[in-house]
């Protein structure tokens, strides 16, 4: 171990959401003893505490549900303990122990037999002493000796449960005393202490993160890193902008400034510890560690800059007639005096004529519904209710000495139609904050993020077809942050179902259809092609004719469309020609580079030559990574019907595979090759050899699927007779003098294309300038990853062109 340096690293729930998370951080860590010494700091798992919180209300109700409750979290542990441990009978045991613990003090908190608030702090305790139990065992199961450290021995606080006040001297004292001497990488509870009696005690809101800065404190490091679920502070709450922006650098003034105004971000107790020591403090992804995250330091100057957008709510807004607004005033600072919350209560009149205008917050107002009735009712006064409101604000040092600043917000809600239910600049003009329902809030805080960006271009994105390539390409979108540009995924679909955000849908590890709506093409059609569209890319996924049908209404109103579907390039000549005039009518793109050689450039490659004067006089060799993986499956003894399923299986095969049996697929490749370069072709003049036998070309795909393992012995005589002559079988094209050839070519095993594998495609381009050797491009030419990579080079080509 490398102990130059001292590093404090702290996961978060959604780190050790499940034994690949978990995996992963610990990793994290082993590979950080290269550099530095690591100290870490754990939360419960992802949806411990919460479980716990929900064993503990009503106990008194439902003792009959604690023993299945308790074990269903001992399962939760256990199992993941067994999966990621060699097995360490100690710890499994005191694991163990801990639900044994766990069922008492829950059957004791029915009984109430106890200080209760103390005895629910020990009962969420249990979900940190048990995931730091487990991180200690993973390492050191993984040859990295860990020792876990119960926080409540060496964090003292106060006796105020829930939210206890940390003794930072004598904090300090005791975390040196016991991890300092620690062996071993220590790995240490987050959230919880313990007061003068020895009692566990909660730190309460981001409790774990202020373990960590008092840990980084006390041990004066070097470091202290936050791993959370997403790029590091962003500059939204990206559940309400989709489009928020990670934040590279912030200083620990503005950390205070933003949660202040209601940003999630880590909280400034984490902070306060460090702040006047130099320590620095990252904000990482653990679903996507390789981004840089944000970094917080104290020298970092920001200049009040922040381009942050807060949203805070829900909100009631309440109004009254202006002779009863001074009265109800008192009354609901009178009811709100226990209120810890600054929004409580907010209160506004703009005219004696007018009526007052108070800004409750929702869950106060929920508290005092009922004397606020009696208050209406005895003096017969009515109130104008309008709740679920959400402020979205904008903070800035800039507003005093930019009066523009505030206009040009101003400017862009009336643009677009937003009217916002009450707005507020505050007294010494920081900032601005406008209330909306929630639809316009989405809005209004995504516009204000967009526009606050600046520099981003915000692109939106349809995919329609989340299969192999589809789903693949949604996940290389997520971990995607192109310099400039913000992708935003207003929409995606499959054959079933359609879901459609405006304002942008998440990208997570897979999309949560739940509030999709059946696909339904001449719906989404009409709002793909809604009049305010801008920069939208369609992209086609899905290998559907009644997709590809739709291009020419998708070009006419100014769409882009990317694509690795082969069909609409290859309908009859007519229809290419419509699309190549809609194309230039309306100033729109169609990339398709993955419709030929999936990520292979080969289509660029063409358009270049040409562009640069030269003319392609041929094109030749293999364009079916399906057909390359068969004939190598074959050479290996793979019967032929297993072969085509596995292809599939795999993602290289087409959605029916029967299209790259049929060479229908190398036809459609070597059609949109030749027209690509000019040439009017219809598919019908392209001859073709099929590999679909005589009695299978007019069956369904089933029975296609189920009676190809009758074919598979003439097959492996075809391909040993081959061999046996030191040659193979490779299906290949040759377009040449405006004709295109296609079929079975017997060749031997040591050439160019007899050598090729896995789904290796090999395209020779012979030209004006290429006229004694070819143009060979070759590599994999199928497969989700390589496909979706070329539709994610073709989408940021489209982005990159648009203004
Ligand atoms: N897999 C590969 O290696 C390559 C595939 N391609 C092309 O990419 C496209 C997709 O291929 P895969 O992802 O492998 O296929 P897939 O069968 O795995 O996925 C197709 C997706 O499209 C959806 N879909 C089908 N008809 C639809 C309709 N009418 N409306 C909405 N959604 C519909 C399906 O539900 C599914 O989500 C095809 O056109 C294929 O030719 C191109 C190059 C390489
Ligand atoms: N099924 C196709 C996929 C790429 O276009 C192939 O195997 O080449």
């Amino acid at each position: 171990m490398n102990t130059s340096e001292t590093h404090v690293l702290k996961f978060g729930g959604t780190s050790l959401q499940n034994p690949n998370y978990i995996k992963q951080s610990t990793q994290i860590v082993m590979d950080r003893t290269q550099q530095a010494h690591p100290f870490v700091v754990v939360s419960a798992l992802e949806g411990v505490t919460d479980a716990l919180i929900e064993l503990t209300k009503d106990i008194g109700k439902k003792t009959d549900l604690i023993e299945t409750g308790v074990d269903n979290l001992r399962q939760k542990h256990l199992t993941i303990f067994d999966k990621l441990t060699d097995g360490q009978h100690k710890k499994r045991n005191r694991l163990d122990k801990l639900f044994d613990e766990l069922t008492q003090d829950l059957h004791k908190l029915s009984l109430d037999i106890e200080n209760k608030r103390a005895l629910k702090d020990r009962i969420l305790s249990i979900g940190e002493r048990a995931s730091a139990l487990i991180f200690a065992s993973v390492l050191s199961s993984n040859g990295l000796p860990a020792e876990s450290f119960e926080a409540h021995q060496f964090i003292k606080t106060d006796s105020t449960f829930g939210k206890a006040k940390v003794k930072q001297d004598t904090t300090r004292k005791l975390i040196r005393e016991y991890l300092q001497q620690s062996k071993f990488v220590p790995v240490v509870t987050g959230f919880i202490g313990s007061d003068s009696q020895n009692r566990i005690t909660t730190l309460g809101r981001s409790g774990s993160d202020y373990t960590a800065g008092l840990v980084a404190d006390a041990l004066n490091a070097d470091h202290l890193e936050i791993w959370t679920d997403v790029n590091g502070v962003l500059s939204a709450d990206p559940r309400w902008v989709p489009t928020a922006q990670s934040i590279k650098e912030l200083s620990f003034g503005d950390i205070t400034e933003l949660s202040a105004h209601g940003a999630k971000v880590i909280h400034p107790q984490t902070i306060r510890p460090i702040q006047d020591k130099g320590t620095t403090v990252l904000v990482k992804n653990s679903y996507n560690p390789s981004h840089p995250g944000t970094s917080i330091t104290s020298g970092f100057e920001s200049n009040g800059a922040l381009k942050t957008i807060t949203v805070t709510g829900p909100f009631v807004k309440l109004q009254v007639d202006e002779t009863h607004a001074f009265e109800l005033f008192s009354k609901l600072t009178e009811w709100s005096e226990q209120e810890t919350d600054s929004e409580a209560v907010g209160f506004k009149t703009s005219s004696e004529f007018e009526p007052a205008r108070f800004i409750l917050r929702q869950s106060f107002f929920e508290k005092v519904s009922n004397l606020l009735g009696q208050w209406a009712s005895s003096r017969d006064v009515v109130l104008d209710l309008q709740s679920n409101l959400f402020k979205v604000k904008k903070f800035s040092n800039h507003f005093s000495d930019d009066e523009s600043l505030s206009k040009r917000i101003w400017d862009l809600l009336v643009s677009n139609n937003l009217q916002p239910i009450n707005a507020e600049r505050n007294l010494d003009e920081r900032f601005i904050s406008f209330l909306f329902d929630r639809q316009d809030a989405q809005l209004a805080a995504r516009l204000l993020n967009d526009y606050l960006q600046g520099d981003q271009k915000v692109i939106d994105l349809f995919v329609a077809g989340t299969g192999a390539v589809g789903h693949t390409l949604l996940k290389q979108l997520k971990s995607l942050e192109p310099e400039g540009i913000t992708f935003r995924l207003i929409g995606a679909c499959n054959s079933r179902n359609a879901l459609w955000q405006e304002e942008g849908i998440a990208l997570k590890n897979d999309i949560d259809w739940s509030d999709s709506e059946p696909t339904n093409w001449e719906l989404l059609i009409d709002k793909l092609t809604a009049p305010h569209r801008n920069n939208l890319i369609f992209v086609d996924a899905t290998g559907s004719e009644e997709v590809a049908r739709l291009y020419p209404q998708l070009f006419e109103n100014g769409t882009h469309i990317v694509t690795p579907s082969k069909l609409a390039n290859t309908f009859e000549q007519a229809f290419f020609d419509d699309l190549q005039s809609l194309i230039k009518e309306n100033n729109t793109s169609f990339r398709y580079e993955t419709t030929a050689g999936a990520g292979l450039p080969v289509i660029s490659t063409l358009n270049e030559l040409q562009s640069a004067g030269d003319s392609i006089t041929e094109i030749s060799g293999v364009v079916s990574g399906t057909m390359t993986y068969l004939f190598n499956q074959l050479e290996q003894g793979v019967p032929f019907s297993e072969a085509i399923v596995d292809a599939r299986e795999k993602g290289y095969a087409e959605p029916d595979p029967r299209d790259d049996l049929s060479g229908e697929d190398v036809a459609r490749k070597f059609l949109t090759l030749a027209r690509t370069l000019g040439y009017k072709i219809e598919r019908e003049q392209i001859a073709v050899e099929s590999l679909i036998p005589e009695a299978l070309r007019d069956v369904d795909k089933d029975t296609f699927l189920d009676q190809l393992s009758n074919y598979d012995q003439t097959w492996e005589q075809r391909i040993s007779a081959a061999q046996n002559k030191g040659q193979t079988l490779r299906y290949t094209g040759r377009f040449k003098d405006g004709k295109v050839n296609i079929g079975i070519e017997v060749l031997p095993k040591d050439s160019p294309i007899g050598q090729l594998k896995g789904t290796d495609n090999l395209i020779q381009i012979f030209s004006d300038l290429y006229n004694q050797t070819p143009l060979v491009i070759q590599g994999p030419g199928a497969g989700k990853e390589v496909t979706a990579a070329g539709v994610l080079a073709d989408i940021l080509k489209t982005a990159r062109s648009l203004s």
